[in-house]
């Protein structure tokens, strides 16, 4: 197998089209039990590995216009979800972290679309093809769930349900039962992302789920909680189902929004409204499933892969 001078991902937001929360628990470290339903959104960042020389270390660079509180110079670099999945690789297969991180961010920051955990994942797929490792999905999410509850999923992406606290994932075939009765229920295709220059805490979120609760009738249980610490996602959320979306919700912890549009005049019309009211900050269109698009660099043309 001809070893790829560098490896290019470009991994998927996540979103959640429902998510149960029940009580936190103590060998989790606090964290909640979750009954979810992901869906990865064509809203992605880019991360490429390259080797470096033995005994050089690593490297992370970092590049975007909305790059949130990564932006500041006290943004510790080993702290990035990247590098830690850097390290947790390393770990896992005995070598060095001898590597340079490249990340092209348009995934908003601290925005409930799992953005670290899609960087994450993005390096753990693109080191299993830089190093030739070649293990199998289900070896990539052992790893990936050591690393935080979001990034089995992100290493997969499509629709999946998500179980534990969030790490147990069974993924959902768009072809199966469930997968077309989801895509028969609207989630599927166009979708439009609201975002802020504002991010939420997961962790403040979760506590403010502690005192607050699910909102009745909610397939978000933290939507309340989020809308609560960040009310501007709730008036847009009653915009775009105004304006005729088939679904709009606060996007995991939030405070992004997402919005199901059916219809180009429907996508028109929330835009419309979300720009008239300026509800949101910026508006991202994205399509709905998505999964991991793996390019190795520096092999013959046509060497793309998609991760299964
Ligand atoms: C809100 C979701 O995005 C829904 O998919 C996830 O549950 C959050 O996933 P994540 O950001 O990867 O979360 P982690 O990095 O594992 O945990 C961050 C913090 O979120 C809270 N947390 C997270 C997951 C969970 N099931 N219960 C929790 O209470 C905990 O305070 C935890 O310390
Ligand atoms: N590569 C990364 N991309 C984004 N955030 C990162 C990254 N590495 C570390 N972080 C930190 O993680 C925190 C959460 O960022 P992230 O974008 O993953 O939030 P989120 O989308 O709300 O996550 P989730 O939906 O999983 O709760 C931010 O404060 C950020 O500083």
């Amino acid at each position: 197998m001809t070893v790829p001078a560098a490896v290019s991902v470009d991994c998927p937001a996540k979103t959640n089209l429902t998510l149960e929360v029940g009580r936190p628990r103590a060998e989790w470290g606090g964290r909640h039990e979750l009954d979810t339903i992901y869906c990865a959104i064509s809203l992605t960042d880019t991360v490429t590995a390259a080797a470096k020389p033995a005994g050089a270390g690593f490297s992370l660079d970092l590049a975007g216009e909305h790059l949130g509180d990564l932006a500041a110079s006290s943004s510790d670099m080993r702290r990035n979800h990247a590098v830690l999945a850097l390290f947790a690789m390393a770990e896992a297969c005995g070598r060095e972290p001898d590597v340079a991180l490249s990340i092209d961010k348009r995934i908003p920051v601290g925005a409930g679309l799992a953005g670290g955990s899609a960087d994450a994942a993005a390096t753990i797929l693109a080191l299993n093809e830089l190093w030739a490792l070649d293990w199998p999905i289900e070896r990539l999410r052992e790893v990936a769930a050591t690393l935080g509850a979001d990034m089995p999923f992100c290493v997969a992406g499509g629709y999946a349900r998500g179980t534990g606290y969030g790490e147990i994932i069974e993924p959902i075939d768009e072809e199966s039962e469930l997968g077309r009765a989801l895509q028969a229920d609207g989630y599927a295709g166009e979708v439009l992302v609201g975002a802020y220059g504002d991010q939420l805490s997961t962790p403040e979120v979760y506590r403010a789920f502690d005192a607050v609760g699910a909102g009745e009738g909610e397939r978000n249980h933290l939507q309340k909680a989020a809308v609560s610490l960040h009310p501007r996602s709730g008036r847009a959320i009653d915009e775009a189902l105004a304006a005729g979306a088939r679904h709009a919700f606060v996007s995991g912890s939030g405070p992004s929004v997402v919005a199901f549009t059916p219809t180009p005049d429907v996508r028109r019309r929330v835009i419309a409204a979300w720009e008239r009211s300026g509800a949101v900050d910026r508006i991202i269109a994205a399509e709905a499933p998505a999964r991991p698009r793996v390019t190795a660099v520096g092999l013959p043309a046509g060497s793309v892969t998609v991760a299964r």
